[in-house]
């Protein structure tokens, strides 16, 4: 099973290393590159037309501004793509979300929240693990179990605001 995480720019990465963080935490391989629409457009289109056969299941694919990547991408592959909008300094990231976000019926991008990547990965990894595989069960059971720890993390936060209040 691999995910591919792809950026406009190596500047993207500070944002999208929470997509592969998440995924090495699940011992979900991946590989994460630079692939730009705009700025090397002919590569873009082979690395989507070949992301099938090359073994790939789900791309994540994050950039800023004009963020043309993930639609790109989703035209031309049948994997699901997850659209990370990145935040540039201006217009904070609004830009990107509304890029990646407004799809023509007929070619989806999953978008998430604008500086969303460890959504995209956990994403990535719910997709994935929603087949009948043996593979696919194992990261089911470890999504249940990160599920459990977050409400238990839930369940502190609103211990600690009791106490803070007295209660
Ligand atoms: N949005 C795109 C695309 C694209 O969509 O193809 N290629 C690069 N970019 C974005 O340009 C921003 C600035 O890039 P630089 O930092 O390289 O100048 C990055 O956020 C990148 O994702």
């Amino acid at each position: 099973m691999k995910v591919a995480i792809v950026m406009g720019s190596d500047s993207d990465w500070p944002t999208m290393k929470a997509a592969a963080d998440v995924l090495t935490e699940f011992g979900v391989d991946f590989t994460a590159q630079v692939v730009s629409a705009h700025r090397m457009p002919v590569e873009m289109i082979e690395f989507g037309q070949n992301a099938a056969s090359e073994g790939y299941q789900v791309i994540i694919a994050g950039a800023g501004g004009a963020a043309h990547l993930p639609g790109m991408l989703a035209a031309v592959t049948p994997l699901p793509v997850i659209g990370v909008p990145v935040p540039l300094k201006h217009l904070d990231g609004m830009d990107s979300l509304l890029s990646i976000v407004q799809m023509p019926a007929g070619v989806p991008v999953a978008t998430v929240s604008i500086g969303g990547a460890k959504n995209a990965g956990l994403l990535a990894l719910q997709i994935l693990g929603a087949g009948t595989t043996e593979e696919a069960l194992k990261i089911r059971e470890k999504m249940v179990d990160f599920q459990q720890e977050l409400k238990q993390l839930a369940q502190e936060k609103g211990k600690k605001l009791q106490a803070e209040l007295g209660k």
